[in-house]
Formats: structure tokens, sequence, C-alpha cells
């Protein structure tokens, strides 16, 4: 890779993407950018009345990434700096998709487009699957008390809503490389060996 990358780990909800963006940047001395949970005031409305929150949420969630991505290119792409972040601000417009309807839908799409074409975008992206059983089973373990509104049926169609937008990635920026991580098979936290083998192919890439 010519330049310093620009690395995102993406997922469905609790895949595991903090988890995996925080043991990788560990292990090869990178800065890690998390997305802020805790100080969002819409996610527990949201999931009580999905209809009623969603534009002020995707809104929400889309201003504070475009400013964090601002703050990561100031900081470390214009530098010329490798970093890893737990999400890809591709990630609005797959939950946009999901829970706007209508005329709203509309405007939120354009927002988006306005806001971040011109911004970078990641150069490698760690794209965790899971099943609805594990997805549910670490949201659970995690025990947010707003997420236990989370319906199963949103979950599976973010489930496919995410392999969708990785296909329409890989077709629309070709130069962007998708690593698949399958969480069937491989268990970066239970498993040494996995997470080993993850973060040398990441070594790999980044070269
Ligand atoms: N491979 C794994 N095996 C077992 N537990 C895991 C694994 N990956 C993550 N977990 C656990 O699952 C929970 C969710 O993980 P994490 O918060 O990293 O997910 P996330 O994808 O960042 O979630 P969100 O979409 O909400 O941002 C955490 O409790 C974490 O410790
Ligand atoms: N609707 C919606 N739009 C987003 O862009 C978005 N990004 C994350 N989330 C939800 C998933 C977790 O519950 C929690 C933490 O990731 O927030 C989102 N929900």
């Amino acid at each position: 890779m010519k330049h310093a990358p620009f690395i995102a780990v993406e997922g469905p909800i609790g895949a595991g993407k903090t988890t995996l963006a925080t043991m990788l940047a560990g292990e090869l001395q990178l800065p890690v950018i998390k997305e802020i949970v805790e100080e969002n005031p819409f996610l527990d409305k949201f999931y009580q009345n999905m209809d009623d929150w969603s534009f002020q949420l995707e809104m929400f969630f889309l201003c504070n990434r475009y400013k964090q991505l601002e703050d990561t290119v100031y900081q470390y792409i214009d530098k010329g700096k490798p970093v890893i972040s737990d999400y890809h601000i591709y990630k609005n417009l797959i939950f946009g998709e999901r829970t706007l309807k209508g005329t709203k839908r509309e405007k939120y799409r354009q927002i988006y487009h306005v806001l971040t074409d011109d911004l970078p975008k990641p150069d490698i992206i760690l794209y965790i699957r899971a099943d609805l059983d594990t997805l549910l089973e670490r949201i659970a373990k995690r025990g947010r008390p707003f997420e236990e509104e989370i319906a199963p049926a949103y979950l599976q169609q973010l489930i496919e809503d995410y392999d969708a937008a990785m296909a329409s990635l890989a077709l629309t920026g070709p130069s962007t490389v998708i690593v698949t991580i399958d969480g069937k098979q491989v268990d970066f936290v239970e498993n040494q060996e996995d997470f080993t083998a993850i973060a040398s192919q990441l070594k790999e890439l980044m070269k």
C-alpha cells in the first residue's frame, strides 16, 4: 500500500467491531477511533418507537460521525498516519435506508452525500459477519438496557443489508480491500490463533 491506510471495522450490531478494532490497535500500535454510544440522547427513544425517532437518531449519528471523520482526516490521514476506526461512515446509509421512509429518507440520503462524498473513505474494511443467534447472544451479554428492545427481525434485516452494502462497496470502490471475517468459523476473542491470523493479514495488507 503506497500510503498509510485508513482501516475500518464493520458489521451489524454486536458483531464485535469495537472489540476487534481495539485488539488490532493494541497489536499493531495504531490509533483507534471509536463510536461514542453512551452520550446518544435518542437511542433509547428510538428502540422504543423507531418511526417517531429515526430521523433525529440518524441525523445525530451522521453529524457526530462527520465531525469525527473531519478530525480523523486532520489528525491522521492528511499527516500520512495509519488509523483504525470501529465503523465506516457508510453505515449511516445502511441504517438510514432501513429505518427512514418517504421524503425523510430521500432528504437524509441527499444530506449524507453532501456531507461525505468529498471525504476520504477507508482503504481496508474488515467486515465481521455473524448470524442472528450470535448477535442476539452478544447484545444480551453486553447488557445495554436500551438494546433489550431490539427486535430480532430488525437485526436480521440489518444482517442482510450489511451483506448487500459490502457487495455494493466492492463494486463502486474496487480499490477498497474488503476482508470478510466469518463469525461462524473465526472467533478472535476466544481463539488466539484466529486473532493472530487476522492481525497478520492486516499487516500484510498495510505493507
Ligand atoms: N468473537 C467474539 N466472541 C465472543 N464474544 C464477543 C466476540 N466479539 C465480541 N464479543 C462480545 O460481544 C459484545 C459486543 O461486542 P462489541 O461491543 O465489540 O460489538 P460492536 O460490533 O462494536 O457493537 P455495536 O454495533 O453496538 O457498536 C461484547 O460484550 C464483546 O465482548
Ligand atoms: N439507527 C441507527 N443508525 C445508525 O447509524 C447506528 N449506528 C449505531 N447504531 C446503534 C446500534 C447499537 O445499538 C448502538 C451502538 O452501535 O447504536 C445505529 N442505529
